[in-house]
């Protein structure tokens, strides 16, 4: 089903926003020092353009620091009145918005827990009904877009037009890099899908430790995203949650200076031409691809008739692993990746087998 949202851009929230966005402040906030502190040291970036802190902090474990709750919308207050940046906090029930709300908080995001829970994405957009706040939703934690979409579009049903997603990886058993695993295909389907959403990253949560977090925004730029959420701490050693993701202040606005900031156009008639050429060829080149792809399948199903009438399996295992060493080593000697040949070759071997399958399921005609 094709998502129906009615949003508004960011930089018609009426909250000074631009096309890009990036989105600062400590993962918690902890004393007012600390919150107004950080504020006024991430201001100095004319990148930063929203002051963040979660006061309510949905650990994973009970016992650990859960945030300081409603007195840290006092300090962001505190800050926002020092640096004139809006603020923005994580909502994960009613009662959490009705308390931002009576604090004007500017912005209010749902977290990836609250996400995955369509009880609680509804709780939280029954509460906004009639209230004009811009909201962004998290990615829920599983890879699971139509949940995201579902979220989306329960918090624009209940009249909540300056909405945003937030993309900040997925939860995964196995070991990666990174804390979130990007899966950069799935914010890229919400965009096809939903082109109205505007899509802020969040390398923190997604590196989970600072070092790669630069790697991960110019990445989010190059996707064409419009922002960037960065966790940041005047102390980050001492930060009572996520210590190893958030950047000082001085290396977050250094960071934020060497992003390229990309457009996903060019007004160029060169560049516009010579990319007019380039797409042409690739035009052709998908066109042979498929109509050669069509002509394997066709062959794989003569194989699956003659199997039929033999009594032989449709896998032969022999064979696929020599086809797969025999095209891995081609396509390597040719610069194509052995992640993209592998997948590729699963997809294709899928289909082969998928089309034999029918012919065997077939009434033989002898
Ligand atoms: O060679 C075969 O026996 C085929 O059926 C073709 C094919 C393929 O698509 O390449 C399909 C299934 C087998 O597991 C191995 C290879």
């Amino acid at each position: 089903m094709q998502p129906n949202l009615n949003t508004v851009p960011m930089k018609d929230w009426g909250l000074g926003l631009d096309e890009f966005v990036v989105i600062s402040g400590p993962c918690s906030a902890e004393n007012e020092d600390q919150v107004v502190s950080t504020a006024k040291a991430v201001a100095k970036s004319d990148k930063v353009k929203v002051l963040r802190a979660g006061i309510w902090k949905p650990r994973t474990r009970p016992n650990s620091f859960e945030g300081v709750g409603e007195v840290g919308l006092e300090w962001l207050n505190a800050a926002k009145e020092a640096t004139g940046l809006p603020i923005a906090t994580e909502v994960a029930n009613a009662q959490h918005v009705e308390v931002c709300l009576k604090h004007n908080v500017d912005i209010l995001w749902l977290g990836a827990r609250s996400t995955v829970n369509p009880f609680t994405v509804q709780e939280i957009a029954d509460a906004l009904k009639g209230v004009d706040v811009p909201v962004i939703v998290k990615n829920p934690i599983n890879p699971d877009l139509q949940l995201w979409i579902g979220a989306l579009e329960r918090i624009n049903q209940a009249g909540i037009t300056k909405l945003a997603a937030i993309h900040r990886g997925f939860s995964s058993f196995e070991k990666t890099p990174f804390r979130n695993v990007p899966m950069w295909e799935i914010p890229i389907e919400l965009k096809r899908l939903c082109p109205e959403i505007e899509i802020i990253c969040d390398p923190s949560h997604i590196a989970g430790n600072r070092d790669i977090i630069p790697f991960i925004a110019q990445k989010a730029i190059d996707m064409d995203m419009h922002g960037l959420m960065i966790e940041s701490h005047i102390q980050p050693s001492i930060a009572l949650s996520d210590a190893q993701q958030q950047l000082k202040p001085a290396a977050l606005v250094a960071m934020a200076a060497e992003l390229k900031l990309r457009q996903p156009e060019s007004t160029n008639k060169e560049f516009k031409n010579l990319l007019e050429e380039f797409r042409s060829e690739i035009d052709e080149l998908d066109e042979t691809l498929i109509q050669q792809l069509s002509v394997r399948m066709n062959i794989s199903e003569k194989i699956g008739e003659y199997k039929r009438d033999n009594d032989v399996t449709i896998l032969q295992v022999n064979r696929w692993n020599d086809v797969i060493k025999r095209r891995l080593d081609m396509a390597k000697a040719l610069g194509l990746s052995d992640t993209f040949m592998n997948k590729f070759l699963a997809i294709v071997h899928e289909e082969s087998i998928r089309r034999q399958t029918d012919v065997m399921n077939s009434t033989v005609v002898k």
